[in-house]
C-alpha cells in the first residue's frame, strides 16, 4: 500500500467500476419483463426518458400556486418561504463546520503527547452544531414548511374545487365525479408535498456537494477533490444509464389502482342494486381481481426499479471505498492526521446519501407528475359553456321565449334536437310532450344553458342566452327536474337550498302547496329530520313534492317542470296541479309531461319527435288535427280505460 500512488488508486476505481457495470450488471435494454409481458408497450419497452425540459414544462402549472394572489396568502408564504431559506442556509455552515470539529476531537485523543485534558470545546461545539444545531434548525424549518404546505394545499384544493364546480353539464355528466374528486385531492396534495420535499432537501445537496468537494481540496489536495468528483461523475453516469422508470408501465399501475379503487367505490355506491340482484359474490370477486391485477403491475414495475436501486448502492459503496482508500494513503505519505480520515469520511458520507435521491430526481419527478396527471388536467380543464368575453347583463321582461332553428348533439354525431323553432310569449304556459328519447329533456336544458347550442340560436326577453352571463340568467329560472339532487342535511335545509333568505312560515307554506307539510312534520324530527345520502329516507313521490317546494321558494320568472309530479298518485296530483295553475299565473312555465291530461290547459303544446317539432297548438286543436297528439292521446286514454273486446281502441294500439 505504501508504494501506491494516489493516481494509480482513482485509475483503480474508474476502470473497477464500468468493469462491475459492464460485466457484473449487463445493462438491460428495454423491458426486463419482455417475454411474457403482454402490456409490452409499442416501442419495446424502453420509454422515452422525461427530459428536465419537459418536466419543467409541465411544472409550469404548480408556479402559480407557491404566490397566490391573494394578499394575505402571499404575505404569509413569502414569510415562511425566507424562514426556510435561512433554516437551509444554517443547516450548510452545520453541516460545514461539524466534520472538522469532529477531526479536532479525533486528533485531540490521538495526540502524540499524552494527555489527560479532554477537548471540551469541541466536544461540545460538536454536540451543539451535529446534534442539537441539526434537529433544531430540521423542527424549525420544517414547522414553517408545513405551515406553507397547509397555505399550498389549501389553496390547490379550493382551485379544484372551484374549477369542477365552474365546469358544464358535458364534463359532469360523462366522469365519475366522487371518483375524480378523491384521485383530485389525494394526487394534488402529494404532489405538493413531493415538489417540496425535492426543493428543501433534494436541490441544497448540489451546495452540499461543492462545499464538501472545495472542502476536501483545501484540508487534503486537489487529486482528492479529483477523485470525489470522478466518483460523482461516474455515480450519476451510472444512475443515467440504467432505464429509467418505464412510462408506459407507470401508467398501467396507475390506471389499474384507479380501476380498482373505482369499482369498490361503485359497488358501494350501488350496494342496493348489488344486493337486490344478490351480486354480493360476483362484486366480491370482480373487485379481488381489479385488486389482483393493480398489485402485480406494481410488482412488475418495481422489479427493474429495485434493481437498479441495488447496482447504484454497489456503485456508491465502491466510490466511498476508493476515497477512504486514498485518503488513508494520503494521510500514511504525509504529515495529515487521522482525525483528517474521519473529516474526510464524514462529508462523504453527508453526502453520499442525499446524492442517491438527487439521482433518483428526475425519474421520480416525473411518476409524480404521472400520477398527478388527473390533477392537472382538471387545472387545465375550461368550462365549454361558459360566459363570453364582455357578455351582458340578463334583463328580464316577462319571460318571452324564442328558439329559432335550434339543433344540438351531445357527441357530435347524433342530433338529440334538430331545427327546433317555435315562439312563446312570457307569462304562458308550454307543455313539451313526446315519446320517450324524442329530446324534450334535452330542450330543458338548452334552455337553462346547461348546454350551448350547436346550431340557432335561444332567445329569452329577446336576448340571445350566449350573449348574457350566466350567473344573471340562471338567478331567474327555477327547476324541476326528473331526478330531484338532495343533500344530506335536514329537509329544512334542503328546502332552503333554493332560496337562502326563505324564513319557515314561507318553507312551510311551499310545503302545504306541494301535498307535503304533514308527511315532513310525521318524521320523527318533523324539517329537522336528515334526509340520507341521495335522500334515502324519502319516498319517490316525496322527493318530486320536495323539487316542487323548491321551485315554488325561489319564485323565478322562468320555471322548467321536467316529468314533475310523474311519480304522485292521482289524487296528489290532482291537488297540487289545482295550486300550481294558480300559481302559474304571469310566469312563464315550461312543462314536460308523459301525462297529457295534466297539459290540457297549457297556451302551448309541443309534440316533439325524434328530435323535432311534430306538432305545435293549444289541447283542442290539435286533438282537432287528429295527428300526432291526438294519437298520444288516444293511446294513453285506452291505457286508462281499456276498450272492449274488438273496440276502437284495439286498431289504435296496433298502429302504435
Ligand atoms: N348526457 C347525454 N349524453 C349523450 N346522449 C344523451 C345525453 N342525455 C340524453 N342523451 C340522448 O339524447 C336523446 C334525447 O334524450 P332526452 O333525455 O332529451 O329525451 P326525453 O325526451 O327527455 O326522454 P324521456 O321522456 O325518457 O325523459 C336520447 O337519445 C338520449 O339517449
Amino acid at each position: 500500500m505504501d508504494a501506491m500512488n494516489p493516481n494509480l488508486l482513482v485509475a483503480l476505481a474508474l476502470l473497477v467500476v464500468p468493469a462491475l457495470y459492464l460485466f457484473v450488471f449487463p445493462k438491460r435494454t428495454g423491458n426486463p419483463n419482455s417475454k411474457d409481458d403482454k402490456h409490452q408497450p409499442l416501442d419495446g419497452g424502453r420509454s422515452k426518458p422525461a427530459t428536465l425540459r419537459s418536466i419543467l414544462s409541465e411544472l409550469r402549472i404548480f408556479l402559480p400556486f407557491l404566490l397566490p394572489k391573494d394578499r394575505g396568502v402571499q404575505r404569509k408564504l413569502i414569510y415562511c418561504y425566507f424562514l426556510v431559506g435561512v433554516c437551509l442556509a444554517i443547516d450548510r455552515v452545520v453541516k460545514l463546520i461539524s466534520p472538522m470539529l469532529l477531526r479536532r476531537i479525533v486528533d485531540a485523543l490521538n495526540s502524540a503527547e499524552p494527555t489527560t485534558q479532554l477537548p471540551w470545546v469541541e466536544i461540545v461545539l460538536f454536540v451543539l452544531f451535529r446534534k442539537i444545531g441539526t434537529k433544531v434548525i430540521g423542527r424549525v424549518s420544517s414547522s414553517y414548511r408545513r405551515r406553507a404546505l397547509d397555505e399550498l394545499t389549501d389553496t390547490i384544493s379550493m382551485t379544484l374545487y372551484n374549477k369542477i364546480l365552474d365546469q358544464s353539464s358535458e364534463y359532469h355528466e360523462s366522469k365519475e365525479m366522487g371518483t375524480v374528486w378523491r384521485t383530485v385531492c389525494d394526487s394534488g396534495t402529494s404532489a405538493v408535498y413531493y415538489f417540496s420535499h425535492v426543493t428543501v432537501n433534494q436541490l441544497p445537496v448540489i451546495l452540499d456537494i461543492a462545499l464538501g468537494i472545495g472542502a476536501c481540496w483545501k484540508i487534503f489536495d486537489g487529486r482528492m477533490a479529483l477523485a470525489m468528483v470522478t466518483i460523482i461523475v461516474l455515480y450519476v453516469g451510472f444512475s443515467a444509464a440504467i432505464p429509467p422508470w418505464n412510462k408506459e408501465m407507470l401508467e398501467e399501475v396507475i390506471r389499474l389502482n384507479q380501476e380498482a379503487s373505482n369499482i369498490g367505490l361503485d359497488t358501494i355506491n350501488n350496494w342496493q342494486t348489488v344486493s337486490y340482484f344478490n351480486r354480493t359474490q360476483h362484486e366480491r370477486s370482480r373487485y379481488g381481481k381489479a385488486v389482483k391485477a393493480s398489485r402485480e403491475s406494481n410488482i412488475r414495475f418495481m422489479r427493474p426499479v429495485r434493481s437498479g436501486d441495488i447496482t447504484r448502492q454497489l456503485v456508491a459503496s465502491i466510490g466511498v471505498g476508493a476515497v477512504c482508500l486514498l485518503g488513508c494513503w494520503q494521510i500514511q505519505h504525509s504529515s495529515r492526521s487521522a482525525g483528517d480520515f474521519v473529516l474526510l469520511f464524514q462529508f462523504w458520507d453527508d453526502l453520499f446519501t442525499p446524492l442517491d435521491f438527487l439521482v433518483n430526481l428526475l425519474p421520480s419527478t416525473e411518476r409524480y407528475l404521472a400520477e398527478s396527471q388527473k390533477f392537472i388536467e382538471i387545472l387545465q380543464l375550461e368550462p365549454k359553456v361558459k360566459d363570453k368575453e364582455g357578455a351582458a347583463e340578463f334583463k328580464l321582461g316577462n319571460g318571452s321565449i324564442r328558439f329559432d332553428n335550434v339543433s344540438f348533439s351531445y357527441d357530435g354525431k347524433r342530433d338529440a334536437v334538430k331545427n327546433v323553432s317555435f315562439k312563446a310569449e312570457g307569462g304562458k304556459t308550454i307543455a313539451i310532450v313526446g315519446e320517450t328519447g324524442g329530446g324534450k329533456s334535452t330542450l330543458f336544458k338548452l334552455l337553462c344553458r346547461a348546454y350551448d347550442v350547436t346550431g340557432g340560436s335561444i332567445k329569452i326577453d329577446g336576448q340571445d342566452l350566449r350573449d348574457v352571463t350566466l350567473e344573471s340568467f340562471r338567478k331567474h329560472v327555477s327547476i324541476v327536474p326528473q331526478a330531484i339532487g338532495v343533500f344530506n342535511t335536514t329537509i329544512l335545509d334542503n328546502l332552503r337550498y333554493a332560496n337562502l333568505e326563505a324564513t319557515r312560515e314561507e318553507v312551510e307554506d311551499a310545503c302545504r302547496a306541494a301535498a307535503l307539510h304533514k308527511r315532513i312534520l310525521d318524521f320523527p324530527n318533523g324539517y329537522e329530520e336528515k334526509v340520507g345520502e341521495k335522500g334515502a329516507k324519502l319516498s319517490g313521490g316525496e322527493l318530486q313534492r320536495m323539487a316542487i317546494a323548491r321551485a315554488l321558494l325561489r319564485k323565478s320568472q322562468i320555471v322548467l317542470f321536467d316529468e314533475a309530479t310523474s311519480n304522485l298518485d292521482a289524487e296528489t296530483e290532482s291537488r297540487i296541479q289545482e295550486y300550481l295553475r294558480k300559481w302559474y299565473t304571469g310566469r312563464t312555465v315550461v312543462v314536460v309531461a308523459h301525462r297529457l291530461a295534466t297539459i290540457a290547459n297549457a297556451d302551448l303544446i309541443i309534440s316533439f319527435k325524434d328530435g323535432v317539432i311534430v306538432e305545435a297548438g293549444r289541447h283542442d286543436e290539435l286533438l282537432a288535427k287528429r295527428g300526432y297528439f291526438h294519437l298520444l292521446w288516444e293511446k294513453q286514454r285506452l291505457a286508462w280505460n281499456p276498450p272492449k273486446e274488438g273496440g276502437e281502441g284495439k286498431s289504435l294500439l296496433a298502429s302504435s
